[in-house]
């Protein structure tokens, strides 16, 4: 059996830059990055040998419409170069058989993977890098010119040429690229990425000026006159940093990742799906100043800065790599404000109540999975009620039967009528508040909380005197033939407010019930097994008819049938409307038809009392003209139809 020769892949490189510079890189301007972070580890590197190496970098902006960027780091000998900085994907700084395990990459560097120089071809056509080893001092210095189509030339550079180790790179720009490396442009650039980086950096512009790009120490790291003091110039960075001045600052410090950073409270309500975006420093480079990935998903109130050296970048280096420990660092920021909220409890009142007062929505979705800040803070937590807007404890205070809604509607409707009966009534329609209510027995023994249902309203609104019930037993047993169509029972009790005539006690669950019957109803025989076979006795509706309103004393009293009729489907009509809950077409057809209905009784009547017929309210009898003698009812039916 012969063997085929093995070939090599060519790798295209323009196909590369394109690649890099359209998927992997958000934009051209991590090219500056990179050069300064193998100026920073060439530096590292140079220390590592010798702790009293000098340590500079500079940037040279105006150089030829590029720019030149120095440092003093190890250098790089011409084997060196052929071997690093001339193969994509090949690293000085990870393990020492270069493998790509990451987790082997050296602590010490900010690089890794050895396509960093690569960004430089997205603003540049040609990169030219001088290098003198510092590993070996008798190595010549060496030139290395490499373009963008994969092409590079190297030579060696005749001694005396470079004074001292270490490297400068010099871009000239594509024509496409100059933008990106305009002085000002990289200073702005510069002072981005590398305001934390661990040594100096400077830029020198083509009069000799020199600016500073650093900022350190950072501004956690700082020492302050007193803590006043520090308050405050944490407060400056976030204004200028993230445009808002915080509620608290938060100092967050992981030594065993060497995390070191705060996380600001933010001082107006974020949405919690919304989660804001943290500055991450790696080594001192900024890799991202909109990582997500740092805090847990419930800790949407803070946004954080951090510098470490313990996290690991994507490839693109503007993401944080989701590791273990990355989830580690997140569970460990996660406990962290969640102690400051502790804290709080216990010896800052004022700021938790102006915190709770901002973000309660975020501590009501973090108390759902956390029982200690549940116990902590439930009782503090602001929810509707039919005390208006108390915290859960004074409203347990003065309710120990917590009853609780299933909907916000359903709260609007019934809330004024159970206040008004002494009932305590939370409106768990909002996100999680229905869940958080129930939980509160947990935290307040001998606190009752149960859900509000039809019968409980009923049960506690005043039954009125047997004879009041007896003189209006007509109208409630036709009130029931016509609700007993919607599924609904009809009840007679006084309550407040006198302006309400009736109103509709109803919950989901019955909802979905006469929905299902409904279904089934419609389905074919096998669908209607199914959902009969889910049936349940849920509790019907429940029509509460107001006997201290004067209008519903004069429906009780109307002898016709048919307006009677019409007038209870009205007043069912709109005790649905009250209720806010979505209406099916059954309803509009009841709604279409009641108005429709009453609108002939009341224009019959008017033409009646026209015509002089003195029947007086118009709609007393059978006679002439009288709706009630088929007329509006017919028309009604006719309404039916049309709906
Ligand atoms: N200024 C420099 N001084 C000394 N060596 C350098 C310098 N710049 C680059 N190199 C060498 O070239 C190699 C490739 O650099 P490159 O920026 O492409 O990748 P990297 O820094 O190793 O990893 P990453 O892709 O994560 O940046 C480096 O590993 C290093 O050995």
């Amino acid at each position: 059996m012969s063997t085929e020769p093995g070939h090599t892949f060519q790798v295209d490189l323009r196909g590369l830059v394109d690649l890099l510079s359209h998927h992997l890189y958000s934009s051209p301007k991590v090219y500056l990055r990179e050069l300064m972070q193998n100026a920073v580890d060439a530096i590292t590197a140079r220390r590592q040998l010798d702790a009293s190496a000098p340590a500079q970098i500079r940037i040279r902006t105006g150089v030829n419409g590029g720019i030149q960027v120095e440092d003093s780091g190890i250098g790089l000998t011409e084997a060196d170069v052929h071997t690093f900085l001339a193969t994509i994907g090949r690293s000085s700084k990870r393990a020492e058989d270069g493998g790509l395990d990451l987790s082997a990459a050296r602590q010490d560097f900010i690089g890794q993977f050895g396509i960093g120089l690569l960004a430089c071809f997205v603003v540049a056509d040609e990169i030219t890098v001088v290098s003198r080893s510092a590993r070996d001092s008798n190595a010549p210095a060496v030139e290395w010119r490499g373009r963008s189509d994969g092409t590079y030339q190297i030579r060696a550079l005749p001694s005396g040429t470079v004074a001292e180790p270490g490297t400068t790179v010099t871009l000239i720009p594509r024509a496409d690229g100059s933008e990106w490396l305009e002085p000002n442009r990289v200073l702005r650039l510069a002072r981005h990425f590398g305001s934390l980086l661990r040594y100096d950096v400077e830029i020198v512009d083509r009069f000799g000026d020199v600016s500073k790009v650093n900022d350190t120490p950072a501004v956690w790291d700082r020492q302050y006159g007193s803590p006043l003091a520090r308050r405050e110039a944490l407060a400056g960075y976030a204004k200028s940093t993230f445009d808002f001045t915080p509620l608290d600052t938060i100092d967050l410090d992981l030594p065993l990742v060497g995390l070191k950073g705060v996380a600001f409270v933010l001082p107006t309500p974020v949405h919690p799906t919304k989660r804001s975006g943290h500055r991450v420093h790696l080594k001192g480079m900024l890799l991202s100043d909109s990582a997500q990935e740092l805090v847990p998903d419930w800790a949407f109130f803070v946004s954080c800065v951090v510098d470490t050296t313990g996290l690991r970048p994507t490839a693109s280096r503007e993401a944080l790599y989701e590791d273990e420990t990355l989830s580690a660092v997140r569970d460990a920021i996660g406990e962290r404000i969640r102690e400051w909220l502790v804290g709080l409890a216990a010896s800052d009142l004022t700021l938790l109540r102006r915190f709770i007062d901002v973000h309660h929505l975020a501590v009501k979705a973090l108390a759902r999975y956390d029982d200690r800040l549940l116990a902590l803070l439930l009782p503090w937590l602001p929810f509707e009620t039919t005390d208006g807007n108390v915290s859960l404890d004074e409203f347990a205070r003065a309710h120990p039967v917590v009853l609780v809604t299933q909907s916000v509607e359903e709260f609007r409707q019934v809330a004024p009528i159970a206040a008004s009966a002494g009932l305590g009534v939370v409106n768990g329609g909002y996100v999680y508040d229905r869940e958080l209510v129930h939980r509160l027995p947990e935290v307040r023994p001998g606190v009752t909380v149960a859900d509000l249902d039809p019968e409980t309203v009923s049960a506690h609104l005043d039954t009125v005197d047997p004879a009041a019930e007896l003189a209006a037993a007509a109208f409630l047993a036709r009130a029931r033939a016509v609700c007993d169509k919607f599924d609904t029972d009809v009840a007679l009790r006084s309550f407040q407010p006198v302006g309400v005539p009736a109103m509709l006690v109803d919950n989901r669950e019955a909802r979905h019930e006469r929905r299902r019957a409904e279904l089934s109803a419609d389905a074919d025989e096998l669908w209607a097994g199914i959902l009969g076979s889910l049936g349940s006795s849920a509790p019907r509706a429940q029509l509460i008819v107001n006997h201290l309103n004067p209008l519903i004393r004069k429906i009780a009293d109307i002898p016709d049938a048919a307006l009677s009729e019409t007038a209870i489907e009205a007043l069912y009509g709109q005790a649905l409307l009250l209720s806010r809950r979505p209406l099916r077409p059954a309803d509009h057809a009841l709604l279409n038809r009641s108005f429709i209905g009453l609108l002939e009784f009341a224009a019959a009547a008017a033409g009646t009392n026209a015509t002089g017929g003195g029947t007086g309210n118009g709609n007393g009898g059978n006679g002439g003209g009288g709706p009630a003698g088929g007329t509006a009812a017919d028309t009604a039916s006719d309404a039916r139809g049309d709906v």
